[in-house]
């Protein structure tokens, strides 16, 4: 499913009526049905005698607002309008529809001074339903005075809002919020979700997402040559072939997983497992040597070798023929879990890697390598997923990570095209961006998962996906899905406290069913009861 900027949507629209003939007011009673029907849906079939309230700004967004009033008022709710803006300021459609209304019979309110918003207090306290059509793609900065007061008075209500659009206050592009912004129960948004609804705090400020379809001629947004997808199960099942019957292991590929250190064993037995839970064929892990044996009683599907290694059990630098050798047999190279930051090994990963032939998954401590040297990312050709942690995205480009957090999209797609890699900038609501300028959004995943190795987990999904031959930019955004998923499978069945890495581990087949239970049964004929 595309996602859009204010300014794609608004274009679109513009496009809608200018080249499809489609009349905006038209675009706009679509949009006010789609809410109305939700709410309706939400009120389980029938709206006479309920109590909605509806605040209007004086753009497109309160036209959406005045028809679902209308419509509303209609079917016997009783509506009150509460219009943040004088009747004569109103232009066009939303004016329109403004007098459609009163003519009607239906009230309006004026919210033009701190006076008005004694009233207002009174009704929400009888509501049964807030309409929020204050602001929405339109919106600009910060909802401040009058304005403001009215959606913090909204959001102390403790009433349902649906939002119209989105949320008034959230920022369209960045799902950043700058001032006062609606906290709602839903949002209705139209033809395509907007960026702030899907990236956070704009996804969890709009509530449930309902996108719906308001008549956008198809061909229209197909044509628009849009970047930006946000991950679907749908969009999933299509990456995931059925496995022929008489497949063997080699079909599905061999990873290596280079990492490990005293102590930090744990992470590479979590990203070989991973590797062996997305499907790969077969994985082996190469650790320095004293730790091989206590790595091999942890993962007995997974082959271990030992390397070379310093006093401490680092990786050294004689571990590189034996890498090398290794990967001669191996489809894709996971490096990083637990490798630590001693310099010795920060100086075989930047000797290994341009030698790499295979796609690579680098991750952790190897990031952090680059982080010291960038020529392999600026310079060598490479087929390579980095899964940076914003802190270790902002060593890589060198700034702080809350400006990596300001601008989660941006800096992964400038760093994908400026290294031409894929960069999946893990965190909630994971981006994944590849070096073609598509970029995907993933709204699988939860807090739960903010615990010790669930990184090393999709380090492992992600290899083992491209073991099985699907294309580096298609593994780490299905990678990241299914980890995600995994992880709210997990926080649905355990909660997400008691949440460790290992149990992504254990989630991970689930998932897969899910997503190929419909494959399997289209393709063998038989299949799994769903
Ligand atoms: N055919 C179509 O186009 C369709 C459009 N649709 C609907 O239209 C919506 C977009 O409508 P929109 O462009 O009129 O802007 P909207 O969000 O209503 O804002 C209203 C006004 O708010 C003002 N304002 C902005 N920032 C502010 C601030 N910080 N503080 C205070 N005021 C501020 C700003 O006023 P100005 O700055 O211009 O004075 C702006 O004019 C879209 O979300 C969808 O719901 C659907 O019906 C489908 C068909
Ligand atoms: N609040 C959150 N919502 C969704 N996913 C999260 C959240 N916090 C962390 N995650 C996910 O958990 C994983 C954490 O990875 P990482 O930070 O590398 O952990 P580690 O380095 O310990 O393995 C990432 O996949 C990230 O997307
Ligand atoms: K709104």
């Amino acid at each position: 499913m595309y996602v859009v900027t204010a300014a794609e949507m608004a274009e679109i629209d513009r496009m809608a009526s200018r080249d499809y003939f489609v009349p905006s007011i038209v675009l706009m009673e679509n949009a006010g049905l789609r809410v109305t029907e939700s709410i309706r849906r939400y009120f389980g079939g029938r709206v006479a005698g309920k109590r909605v309230l509806i605040f209007a700004g004086k753009g497109n967004n309160g036209g959406d607002g005045l028809v679902v009033a209308r419509h509303l008022h209609n079917e016997g709710a009783e509506v009150k309008v509460f219009l943040l803006a004088r009747p004569e300021d109103l232009r066009g459609d939303p004016r329109t529809n403004l007098e459609i209304y009163q003519k009607m019979g239906g009230k309006i309110f004026p919210i033009l001074e701190q006076s008005h918003l004694q009233r207002a207090d009174i009704s929400l306290l009888y509501a049964d339903l807030v309409v929020d059509a204050i602001f929405g793609t339109g919106f600009k900065g910060a909802a401040l005075g009058l304005t403001g007061e009215v959606i913090k008075l909204i959001n102390n209500a403790g009433k349902p809002i649906v939002a119209v659009d989105l949320p008034s206050g959230l920022d369209a592009d960045t799902g950043q919020v700058h001032g006062p912004c609606i906290k709602a129960t839903w949002t209705v948004t139209f033809a395509l979700p907007k960026r702030g609804l899907v990236l956070e705090p704009g996804a969890t400020l709009a509530g449930e997402l309902e996108v719906v379809d308001i008549g956008i001629p198809r061909r229209l947004i197909e044509s628009r040559n849009l970047r930006l997808r946000l991950l679907t199960p749908a969009w999933c099942r299509e990456q995931l072939k059925p496995r022929d019957p008489s497949s063997h292991k080699g079909n599905f590929g061999h990873v290596l997983v280079v990492g490990g250190s005293q102590g930090m064993v744990g992470a590479v037995a979590l990203a070989a497992l991973g590797a062996l839970r997305a499907g790969a064929g077969l994985v082996t892990a190469a650790v320095p040597r004293s730790l091989q044996d206590v790595l091999a009683a942890k993962t007995t599907e997974v082959m271990t070798r030992g390397l070379p290694e310093m006093p401490g059990g680092v990786l050294s630098r004689e571990a590189l023929p034996y890498i090398l050798e290794l990967l001669e047999k191996c489809t894709v190279l996971a490096i990083g879990p637990g490798l630590s930051r001693d310099k010795t090994t920060v100086s075989l990963v930047l000797e290994l890697l341009p030698q790499v032939r295979c796609p690579v998954v680098i991750d952790a401590d190897a990031l952090n390598a680059l982080a010291e040297d960038r020529k392999y990312l600026r310079e060598a050709e490479k087929e390579a997923v980095l899964t940076p942690h914003p802190g270790e995205m902002a060593r890589l480009i060198e700034t702080t990570t809350a400006q990596v957090q300001a601008d989660r999209l941006g800096v992964a797609t400038r760093a994908a095209q400026d290294w031409r890699v894929t960069v999946v900038l893990k965190g909630a609501r994971t981006i994944i961006a590849s070096p073609s300028g598509e970029a995907f959004i993933n709204p699988t995943g939860n807090p739960g998962m903010a615990t010790a190795g669930s990184g090393d987990v999709l380090t492992g999904v992600v290899a083992g996906l491209i073991a099985q031959g699907l294309p580096v930019p298609v593994a780490a955004a299905l990678g990241a899905y299914i980890h995600g998923a995994a992880g709210d499978y997990a926080a649905r069945t355990q909660g997400q406290q008691g949440l460790v890495a290992g149990d992504l581990l254990n989630y991970l087949p689930r998932v897969f069913r899910k997503l190929e239970a419909r494959t399997e049964k289209t393709c063998l004929g038989k299949g799994l009861p769903l």
